[in-house]
């Protein structure tokens, strides 16, 4: 698996986390290739290590036993354009990290019935704490899914999902998700501001108390519940700030911000046109 030749098309934030986490496992970086339109793009992925790095999606297919398809959903459909002769000469198998993007639609767009696995990671795959739910189309085997889990496996928790549409549910939970904590955190540091703490000392405090709250909801034999009433001394500060979240709304706020997230997911699976050769 650590020899298995993995190109990504497109080489943004995500290549860049899934790339990070890959050559932290030991993957030999000489079998991990990179294509991308932008020079500056593929040299910041260089500084992870020394990878393949081309500005043709198609040559960098060539051979390939993986492609990661990891471009927007808007330009999907002439990223697979451009791959779909190669990918077929190859046998590789595409991994889809788009959201929303069905496998209906790539198959529409790569004009054949193609193995493919459709999946969302998210950010923390780059330190190895990602968190990916993966889907195969009834081509894709068990040696296919098998390699799809060892590679989003080698950068964090993985999960198989029994539905397609179960994707876009995971997009709004942990795709988004640490975009969600990131602006809590962020709001905790203003306050704290507010309260006239220091911006280095309130940066401190929130970046750890997250951390450990995180470890200690990973790691703890007891659920989040039991963790919070833990903290939360009757007659307490924490329990006048907890009364404040939920008089306040703050689970309905969530459940609207996650509906949202979802219902654009399946907005962005809207079925796309082939574009013009
Ligand atoms: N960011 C996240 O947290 C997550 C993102 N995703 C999914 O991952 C995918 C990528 O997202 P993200 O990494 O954030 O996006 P980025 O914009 O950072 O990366 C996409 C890259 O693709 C490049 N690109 C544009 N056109 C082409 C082309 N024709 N061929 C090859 N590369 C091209 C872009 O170049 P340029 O910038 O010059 O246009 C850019 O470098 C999206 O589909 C998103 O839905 C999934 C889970 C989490
Ligand atoms: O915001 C987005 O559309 C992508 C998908 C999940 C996280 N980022």
């Amino acid at each position: 698996m650590k020899t298995a030749i993995i190109t990504f098309i497109g080489a943004g934030n995500m290549a860049s986390s899934i790339i990070g986490g890959l050559l932290a496992g030991g993957h030999d970086a000489s079998c991990i290739r990179a294509s991308d339109p932008a020079r500056e793009n593929l040299e910041r992925l260089r500084q992870l290590g020394d990878i393949k790095v081309y500005q043709d999606n198609a040559a960098a297919c060539a051979g390939a036993d993986v492609v990661v398809m990891a471009v927007k959903p808007q330009i999907m459909a002439t990223a697979l354009a451009s791959i779909s002769a190669q990918v077929a000469a190859s046998g590789s198998l595409v991994i889809s990290i788009a959201a929303g993007t069905t496998i209906a639609t790539m198959q529409s767009l790569l004009d054949n019935r193609a193995p493919l696995v459709r999946c969302m990671p998210n950010t923390p795959s780059l330190v190895g704490a990602g968190a990916t739910a993966l889907y195969a189309s009834p081509e894709a085997g068990p040696q296919q899914r098998k390699l799809a889990s060892a590679i989003l496996g080698a950068v964090g928790l993985i999960q198989w999902v029994p539905q397609e549409s179960d994707l876009d549910a995971i997009t709004a939970l942990s795709g988004s998700g640490p975009a969600y904590f990131f602006l809590f955190m962020e709001a905790m540091i203003e306050a704290a501001c507010a309260m006239g703490l220091s911006r280095d000392c309130a940066v401190a405090m929130t970046r750890q108390t997250a951390f450990g709250a995180a470890r200690m909801a990973l790691e703890s034999d007891v659920d989040l519940r039991e963790l919070r009433r833990r903290v939360t001394s009757p007659g307490g500060t924490t329990e006048r700030a907890v009364q404040c979240f939920e008089h306040e709304g703050l689970r309905d706020l969530v459940a609207h911000a996650m509906a949202a997230a979802r219902e654009r997911a399946e907005e962005m699976g809207a079925p796309q046109e082939t574009p013009d050769a």
